[in-house]
């Protein structure tokens, strides 16, 4: 299994550039099922999770070629991969496939909308939460599904095909959003969605389902419209920016010091996170690049975050900050309102010596001055980032076990970080 070696100390100064968003290209590769046309995604990150998906959408019969670079590409320049969904030979999305990665539950919805039918397990994904999946159920069965559960499979059938609705959801919810967005593209008559999700990736999914030919207006707000059409068409959509890999580079730097440029990056995608960052200590410019974040001489500020769907500060950037704050000149406090187990992280911070007392869901970070390294693991995708930001202003070394949970969701980290003056290396096997 490989592991991550980082020596603290060094101040970060450089450029980062920022990837395509795994939360959109996830949701977009799987939009691609909604056609029997072929979708062009650029953009696209070189992530295991994109890597699964792939896979689970060959399942279904659908044909994905990655194209390589150009001359002249930027080493760094995201995949464009050709998705044909032309012959869906397959609707059931098996357990083996489906539990390594909660959005490939997502399948749900365009098999469903296109074949009528669908058979997908139950889903599993990182451990932060029980993360049930009632409220897609109840979106599907709005829209005309009939569906039960058998054998830990969500078995969703529509013989006549889906039919509009208006749908409400009780709280926020991604999940819940997207897979409504993408069955409704093809539902019979329209669909409302109210108490919608605003994540800036279901307004990017939606601009590329309308490039697709749907015709949904009001994504990116609570309350989206979809007309449903009886056909979707090829497309070629460019994955935004991802603004939970630009927030954690940007705590990397508030917390080492330094000055870096998040190339690609934009600062209305994450707002909440980089206000929270200046109140922190840091200094953020945005300019025509991207984003550049610096913090130098002063020391960091103690912050009191509470987690909040966006345009709040965001659950993904929880543990990050938390990372951040363990060398706060005073007391910090986080509240995470998503998840009910997003604290994973704290008992592995306390290895490098940092100062966290939990109660219900408000973490207390009493800020120490000097961290120090220590093997650690990685627990989920967040978490595991937040050791990397801990470790990289420890003294001394520290190893993270079981990274492959970083591997699903930040692009060539060790390579981005080091571009950038810090000593951090994957020890392979
Ligand atoms: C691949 C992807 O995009 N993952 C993101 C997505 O996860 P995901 O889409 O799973 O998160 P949701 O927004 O759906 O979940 C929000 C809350 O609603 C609850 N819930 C959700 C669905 C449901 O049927 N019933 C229910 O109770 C969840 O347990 C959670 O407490 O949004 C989260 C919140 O921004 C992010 O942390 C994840 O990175
Ligand atoms: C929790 C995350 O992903 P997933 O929803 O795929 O588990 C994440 O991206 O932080």
């Amino acid at each position: 299994m490989d592991r991550i070696r980082i020596i603290g100390g060094n101040k970060l100064h450089g450029t980062i550039p920022i990837s395509g968003a795994k939360n959109a290209a996830l949701p977009l590769m799987i939009a691609a099922l909604l056609t029997d046309e072929t979708l062009i995604l650029d953009n696209v990150p070189r992530l295991a999770d994109v890597a699964l998906l792939q896979r689970i959408l060959g399942n279904h019969g659908v044909d994905i070629m990655a194209a390589g670079k150009r001359p002249g590409d930027h080493e760094y320049q995201g995949q464009t991969l050709h998705i044909s969904a032309k012959n869906i030979i397959d609707t059931t999305a098996p357990y083996e496939l489906v539990s390594k990665m909660r959005a490939s539950f997502w399948v749900v919805a365009p098999l469903l909308a296109r074949m009528h039918e669908a058979k997908v397990s139950l889903p599993g994904g990182c451990a932060i939460g029980t993360r049930p999946v009632d409220l897609l159920i109840m979106a599907l069965e709005k829209l005309g599904a009939e569906i039960s559960i058998d054998g830990g499979y969500v078995i969703a059938k529509a013989p006549g095909g889906l039919k509009g609705a208006t749908i409400e959801f009780p709280k926020v919810t991604v999940s819940g959003t997207h897979v409504a967005l993408m069955a409704a593209t093809l539902a019979k008559g329209s669909t409302i969605i109210s108490n919608a999700a605003c994540e800036p990736e279901i307004a990017d999914v939606a601009d590329c389902l309308n490039k697709m030919g749907a015709k949904i207006t009001g994504a990116g707000t609570p309350r989206i419209l979809i007309e449903g059409v009886a056909k979707l068409h090829g497309a070629r959509h460019t994955v935004l920016p991802d603004r939970i890999e630009t927030g954690t580079y940007a705590m990397a730097v508030a917390m080492t010091g330094g000055e870096v440029q998040l190339s690609g990056a934009r600062p209305e995608l994450l707002q909440a996170a980089l206000d929270v960052l200046a109140q922190a200590g840091a200094t953020i410019t945005p300019n025509n690049d991207g984003i550049k974040v610096s913090r130098n001489g002063a020391g960091i500020s103690p912050v009191t975050v509470t987690t909040a769907p966006f345009p709040g500060f965001p659950t993904d950037l929880q543990a990050q900050l938390m990372a951040l704050m363990t060398r706060a000149k005073g007391a910090s406090h986080i509240t995470e309102t998503i998840f009910e187990n997003r604290f994973m992280h704290v008992q592995e911070l306390a290895r490098f010596g940092a100062k966290i007392s939990l109660d219900g869901e408000t973490a207390t970070i009493d800020g120490v001055s000097q961290l120090r390294g220590a093997p650690v693991m990685a627990t989920d995708l967040r978490a595991s980032v937040s050791l990397v930001i801990a470790a990289l202003a420890a003294e001394g070394e520290t190893m993270v076990n079981r990274i492959y949970h970083l591997d699903r969701g930040f692009e060539r980290l060790e390579e981005k970080l080091s571009a950038c003056g810090a000593t951090i290396e994957r020890i392979s096997g």
